[in-house]
Formats: structure tokens, C-alpha cells, sequence
């Protein structure tokens, strides 16, 4: 996903957010933006978005709309809400829910803190669901609380990966173009309609393979398992500082960075400050290994619990901890500390109801070089499993490697 480095700016009009994207997407964005700069007598468009959530998802074949599915514990729509959001140029998401899903749609919004969202109706068809939100921003029903758009985006809210970059391409087209033949030929239902009874201007823009929209089940896991990609991108290694406990970090760290290609894989002290880490969960990073030496108490464990308790950084995603415990095995027998180990459980059991999902992991730490190495490694791929594959069914439990 989608993430935002703190300070970062963001255009007040039709212009790509930076901050949300990476790499060539950045680029694409950097140079879309200048574009748009470019463009004479160019003026901040109004634009807002419609939203049409009120299907019954009969081809999902579950009872809960499919667009209320959880994925990783939270609906689907909080998910495709959260990717318009993060699009600051637009002002306001209107979104058709049916009558029955009303309060579910207003829960959802508080309890993962959407902003800017207004709901109607949903109608029989999708077409009426959207007529309904169109009739909302035209209209202004809701009180005057909705500046009237010259543009409005029609997005299903069952499509949880769109991109800024095709939204801003979508508005422009419709700022800009013509309707084709072409694109009456090869275009959708909508734009026919928009041309027959509103003699609106369309272009068919061309989307990304990401823009699928979740119909079957199996669109549920497939989702589930782009998220999980999303946001096992970066691991942070926790420790106190101490040299011993700085030493086997780093040596943890190195084996991390060799085992998860393409992570990003960092290091930070549990300092009583602490703000270096501060700006990592800012950051949102959602992947924590707290080391501890010769230990098998909790205490800095507990210090970075209470960190992340406080942040709201667990309100979207889950936030994966894992306490880890080097024990050289020879000396401290496992089963002499394993009492105290298994209070993992109960620490578990606690901040999950904040989304985090806390996991233990004893890792041998014998004098031997080359056997601390092989302990190391076989700790990193447990790691990197518990994280990329986010397996609620582990939260408490204590692994050894
Ligand atoms: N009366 C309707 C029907 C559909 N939709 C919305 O239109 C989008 C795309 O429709 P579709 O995938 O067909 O959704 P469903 O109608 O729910 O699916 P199904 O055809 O399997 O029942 C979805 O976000 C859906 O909630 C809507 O707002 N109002
Ligand atoms: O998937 C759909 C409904 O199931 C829509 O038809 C699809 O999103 C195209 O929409 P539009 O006609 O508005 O371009």
C-alpha cells in the first residue's frame, strides 16, 4: 500500500499525492503533476466521487454483501474508501448504501476514521445507485455540506486498488476530451447512457490490471494476498541499547535482509525517547522484531507494545510483533524459562483487541560462529513467514527455531 512518509506534501487540486507512491510510480506521478502545471489557464477543478455499494454480491455466494467481506479483519469498502481518500484533490465521496446496510456503512466510517464521506440511498439497480449519489452532489440534500463538483468519479466500490495516477488520468480525459466513436463502440453502459440522455462528453481511458473488481470469492483471497504483499514491504528490529543486544540485531538484521529480498529491513533502539522509532510507525511500518538477549522477560517488548497501543497505526492493518529471545540453550535450559516465555500468551490475548498480532520466537544462541548463523537464519524464515503470511491462527504462540 500506500505508504505516506510524514511532512510530505500534498496538491490541493487534481495533481497526484507524492507521498502515497514509490519508485516509478512516483516518477509517473512527478511527471503527470508537472503536466497538469503546464497546462494554460489551468484552474483547480472541482471534483468529487460517487460510490455505488448498495449490490447484494449474489455471485460472491455469501450472505454479506461483498462489499461488507472482511479482508484481514476489515470490509472491503474501508479498503477502496481508504485509496480515494488518499487522493486529496478529491472533496467528497458520496457513497449508496441500501436502507438495511445504513448503520453497518456508518460504523464502518468511524471505526476506521473515514473522512469526508456522505451517504445515500443505494437504488435497485446500479445504475439507480449512482443516479441517486449524482442526485446528492447536484442537489446538495445533505444539508450543504457538499460543494458542488464539476466532476464527478464513478467508482464501484467493490474495486479496492485504484490508483491516484488513473484517477487524475480519468478526470483529465473528462475535462478534455471528446467521445469517440471508438469509444462508443468498445465503451461501457454508463458512457452510452451519458451520451444518449445528458449529451455528455466521454473518453475511454485505459485501466490497470489492479482495477478488478472482487465479484467471486477467490477475488476475496486474491485481494487479501495484494494487501499482505503491500504491507510486509518494511521490518523494523527493535532492541534496547545495550552493546550485546545491538551486536545480535545486527547480525539478525543481515540474515533478515539476505532471506526477504525486496524488504526494506531497519534497525532502531527502544530508547526512552524513542523517537526515532516514533517516526517509524509514523511512517507506517507495520512489521516489528523486538530482540532480547539471554532474556526471557517482556520488558522491552512491552515498551514497544505500549508504543504501538498508542499510535493508531493498527487501525487499518494488522501490525505484526514478534518478541524474539536469544538463549544460548547449553546454559539456560529452554524448559527452566519457558514459564515466563508463556506469558506471551497473555500479552497476545491483550493487544490484539488493537489489531496487533503479537508472536514469540526462541532462537538458540550458541558460542559456536557458525551454528549462531545457522540458528539465525532458520529464526529469519520463521520471521519472514509470520509476516508475510499474517496467520491470525499463531497470535500468542511461541515458535522455536
Ligand atoms: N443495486 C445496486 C447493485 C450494485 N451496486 C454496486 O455496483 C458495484 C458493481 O456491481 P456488481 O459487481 O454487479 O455488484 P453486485 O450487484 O453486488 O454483484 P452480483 O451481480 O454478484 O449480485 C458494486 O459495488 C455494487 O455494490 C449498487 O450500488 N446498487
Ligand atoms: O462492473 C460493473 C458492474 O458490474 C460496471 O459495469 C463496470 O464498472 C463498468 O462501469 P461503467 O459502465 O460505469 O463504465
Amino acid at each position: 500500500m500506500e505508504r505516506r512518509p510524514p511532512g510530505s506534501s500534498r496538491p490541493t487540486e487534481p495533481g497526484p499525492c507524492l507521498s502515497g507512491q514509490r519508485g516509478a510510480d512516483q516518477a509517473a506521478s512527478a511527471s503527470l503533476q508537472s503536466a497538469a502545471r503546464a497546462r494554460p489557464g489551468r484552474h483547480p477543478l472541482a471534483v468529487a466521487a460517487v460510490l455505488p455499494a448498495g449490490g447484494c454480491g449474489e455471485r460472491m455466494g455469501v450472505p454479506t454483501p461483498k462489499q461488507f467481506c472482511p479482508i484481514l479483519g476489515r470490509p472491503l469498502i474501508s479498503y477502496t474508501l481508504q485509496a480515494l481518500e488518499r487522493v486529496c484533490w478529491i472533496k467528497d465521496i458520496v457513497v449508496a448504501v441500501t436502507g438495511e446496510n445504513m448503520e453497518v456503512m456508518k460504523s464502518i466510517i468511524q471505526k476506521y476514521q473515514h473522512k469526508r464521506i456522505s451517504l445515500v440511498e443505494a437504488g435497485v439497480t446500479r445504475h439507480r445507485s449512482i443516479f441517486n449519489g449524482l442526485k446528492a452532489l447536484a442537489e446538495d440534500q445533505l444539508n450543504r455540506k457538499l460543494s458542488k463538483p464539476e466532476i464527478v468519479i464513478i467508482h464501484d466500490a467493490v474495486r479496492p486498488f485504484v490508483e491516484e495516477d488513473i484517477l487524475l488520468k480519468v478526470v483529465t480525459a473528462a475535462k478534455e476530451h471528446g467521445c469517440s466513436d471508438c469509444d462508443l463502440e468498445f465503451g461501457t453502459e454508463c458512457l452510452q447512457l451519458a451520451l444518449k440522455y445528458c449529451c455528455t462528453k466521454a473518453k475511454l481511458v485505459e485501466g490497470s490490471p489492479d482495477l478488478w473488481k472482487v465479484t467471486y470469492k477467490r477475488d476475496l483471497y486474491a485481494a487479501e494476498s495484494i494487501i499482505k504483499e503491500r504491507i510486509s514491504q518494511e521490518i523494523c528490529v527493535v532492541t534496547d541499547t545495550k552493546e550485546d543486544n545491538k551486536h545480535v540485531s545486527h547480525l539478525l538484521e543481515e540474515v533478515l535482509k539476505s532471506e526477504l529480498n525486496h524488504v526494506k529491513v531497519t534497525s532502531e533502539a527502544l530508547c526512552h525517547a524513542g523517537r526515532d522509532l516514533q517516526k517509524i510507525i509514523l511512517d507506517q511500518c507495520y512489521n516489528f522484531v523486538c530482540v532480547n538477549v539471554m532474556t526471557s522477560d517482556f520488558q522491552e517488548t512491552q515498551k514497544l507494545l505500549s508504543m504501538l497501543e498508542e499510535s493508531n497505526l493498527s487501525i487499518l492493518y494488522p501490525v505484526v510483533v514478534v518478541s524474539v529471545h536469544f538463549l544460548d540453550f547449553k546454559i539456560v535450559p529452554p524448559s527452566k524459562k519457558m514459564e515466563n516465555l508463556m506469558l506471551i500468551r497473555e500479552f497476545a490475548k491483550e493487544v490484539k483487541k488493537r489489531n496487533i498480532w503479537l508472536c514469540g520466537l526462541l532462537i538458540s544462541y550458541p558460542q559456536d560462529e557458525q551454528k549462531l548463523q545457522e540458528s539465525l537464519r532458520e529464526g529469519a524464515i520463521i520471521i519472514a513467514s509470520l509476516i508475510k503470511e499474517r496467520n491470525s491462527g499463531l497470535i500468542g504462540q511461541l515458535l522455536i527455531a
